[in-house]
């Protein structure tokens, strides 16, 4: 009988626990979903007003910062994003077309959300002239970002270009520019020519051929030449080859949004974690990350050709040697510290890059204009008679130069610039943007503006034809010559202070090609693709009309480089080509 009652009244407890605990469930329960109706009605309620939209919206970022979203301290208008992540995935396939959208209803300076990073991008013509050039101290500082400023290049030692604003950086870009300068140039062509002569009896062999994609030469050529000039000698052709590669490489680790983990934290928390399980549990692929291996090979290859080709040139200086030089002069006038000649070193040699892809565009697009090849061709008969032009007589042939200005700026090929940011506080029509801010240059956009130029996408050297600059309906004889500049090159404070050396790079190697040969575009043999430079470029050819942006092989990458394109050349006169060649003349 005790036996019995204890039971029932332990069963007696436990349902009144039971149904004690299931009260309260439903109680909290009721709690819950009162609370959450409270909130949602709350959220409609304040969602029809301004003020109420942005007090939701600030309660939001505050969640989004706490997990590593970006903050926003501006207030200029911009697509609106993900938590954490924010825009960064909408610009994973191409940066180009995804801005124009962004431009096109957002207008031309828009904020964006970049991971943890807030970014202000401009994007047009005049905004850039109202930002950077007008404002220009507070734009003059550059961003710094874990894979190219630490995996890479862990020494704190980058290039110009990647330097945030310092005194070391003041004073090496100073000296570099004063060894550039366009009055300085001309001593730098005897070392110049012979690559000249080098192109050109490679050009002969090759029309001779099938056709070819001239990316790896031209490529060579222009990373070879700016390297020679920086040093004062010629270089191997191994080095070259190996130079002009690793070099592609180091820059396409420059690309704005990636690698994502550079932008957000809880990736890189990750990745830390995976890292340290994989070391512990062994496990060889978690604790190897590519990017960051390669970034470390990279560097480790470029400090095995930098201090080859330094050391040389501080033995000939010991020596007595006087041949000019960019980094010889430096040296000799006593113008660096020790870790600033490294840095002008870095820069220097990864400065010809954007001079071989340029010209591959070019040469690319005026193999279907076989009218702008004659024109341009007569062009220099005109100045030179029958005569091969000269060419370091740089831009005497007018119409020459026009066609490389234009082909830079219908290509731009670093579409969005080296990023930029602020080292002051600045503004736009009122909006506030903070020191420290991620500024990108839209100079893609800046050179396709229906404002600043006329028929943005066409291809017209007369808009830069006597005395024109830009626009081709803005000029009349004896009147007004308006128009802007292109901005290839970017503009205010840290503009690329190599342009001069640049354009003669584009205007010597047009102006033989256009003397001596005639090409065409032709699809490439499969023996041919092999060859293709960076191999990945032969999974495609570029359309006849050279599209800057649909023929892009590389859309969110800093460099636009175009898939592979076979080109067929025509020697116009072999015989008075291999004269010139053979001739001792610079
Ligand atoms: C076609 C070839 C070239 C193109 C398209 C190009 C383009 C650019 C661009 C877009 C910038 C960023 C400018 C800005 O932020 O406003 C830049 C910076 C720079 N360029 Fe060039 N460049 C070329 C050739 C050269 C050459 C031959 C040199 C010579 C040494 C050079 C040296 C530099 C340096 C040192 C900077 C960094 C300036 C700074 O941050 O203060 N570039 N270039």
């Amino acid at each position: 009988m005790d036996t019995l009652t204890n039971n029932t009244t332990a069963t007696t407890a436990g349902a009144t626990v039971e149904i004690t605990a299931s009260v309260l469930n439903g109680v909290r329960d009721v709690s819950v979903l009162n609370a959450s109706v409270v909130v949602v009605v709350t959220a409609l309620a304040l969602s029809a007003f301004d003020a109420g939209r942005t007090f939701l919206n600030r309660i939001l970022w505050f969640f989004d910062r706490l997990l590593g979203g970006a903050p926003h301290t501006v207030s200029l208008p911009g697509p609106p994003g993900l938590p954490i992540v924010g825009n960064l995935f909408q610009l994973s396939n191409g940066h180009v077309p995804k801005i124009a959208e962004w431009t096109k209803k957002y207008g031309d300076v828009i904020r964006v959300s970049l991971g943890e990073r807030e970014a202000v991008f401009v994007n047009s013509h005049e905004a850039l002239a109202k930002t950077i050039v007008q404002q220009g101290p507070a734009y003059q500082s550059r961003p710094t970002f874990k894979l190219f400023h630490s995996d890479f290049a862990s020494s704190g030692i980058w290039t110009v270009g990647t330097s945030p604003f310092s005194e070391r950086l003041t004073r090496t870009r100073k000296a570099l520019s004063s060894q550039i300068a366009p009055r300085l140039l001309p001593v730098y062509t005897p070392v110049i020519h012979p690559k000249l002569k080098k192109l050109f009896a490679e050009i002969l062999t090759i029309s001779q051929g099938p056709p070819v994609d001239m990316a790896e030469k031209l490529h060579r050529f222009g990373t070879g030449q700016v390297s020679e000039q920086l040093m004062g000698t010629p270089l191997d052709d191994d080095m070259v080859g190996m130079l002009a590669e690793n070099e592609t490489n180091i820059f396409r680790q420059r690309t704005i949004g990636s690698p994502a983990r550079d932008y957000i934290p809880l990736l890189r928390g990750a990745g830390w974690i995976r890292y340290s399980l994989g070391k512990a549990l062994g496990i060889m692929n978690w604790s190897y990350d590519e990017k960051e291996e390669n970034a470390r090979a990279y560097r480790k290859k470029q400090q095995v050709y930098i201090n080859k080709m330094l050391g040389g040139l501080k033995e000939r200086i010991e020596s007595g040697d006087q041949t000019p030089s960019i980094l010889g002069n430096i040296l000799r006038q006593g113008l660096l510290k020790e870790e600033e000649v490294l840095l002008a070193s870095y820069t220097g040699i990864a400065a010809g890059v954007n001079l071989g892809y340029s010209l591959t565009w070019i040469i690319g697009y005026l193999a279907n204009r076989p009218d702008l090849q004659q024109n341009g061709y007569e062009a220099i008969r005109d100045v030179y008679n029958d005569e091969a032009p000269l060419p370091h007589d740089y831009d005497r042939v007018e119409y020459v130069r026009a066609l490389h200005l234009e082909g830079s700026r219908i290509y731009t090929p670093v579409r969005l610039g080296f990023p930029r940011q602020t080292l002051q506080g600045a503004s736009y029509k009122g909006h506030k943007i903070p020191e420290g801010m991620l500024v990108i240059m839209n100079l893609m956009a800046g050179n396709r503006d229906p404002v600043a130029f006329d028929r943005p996408d066409e291809y017209l050297p007369e808009r830069w034809l006597q005395g024109r600059k830009g626009r081709t309906d803005t000029y009349e004889v004896g009147g007004e010559k308006l128009g802007v500049t292109h901005l290839t090159y970017g503009c205010g404070r840290r503009v690329c202070p190599g342009i001069d050396m640049a354009n003669r790079g584009l205007y010597s190697t047009l102006v033989l090609l256009l003397h001596f040969f005639t090409w065409e575009r032709q699809p490439l043999g499969e023996e041919e693709k092999k060859h293709v430079f960076p191999p990945f470029r032969a999974e495609r050819e570029c359309s006849l009309e050279m599209d800057a942006i649909g023929d892009t092989a590389t859309p969110t990458e800093a460099q636009a480089i175009p898939w592979s394109a076979g080109i067929k050349f025509h020697c116009r006169d072999p015989e008075a080509l291999k004269v010139w060649i053979a001739s001792a003349e610079t």
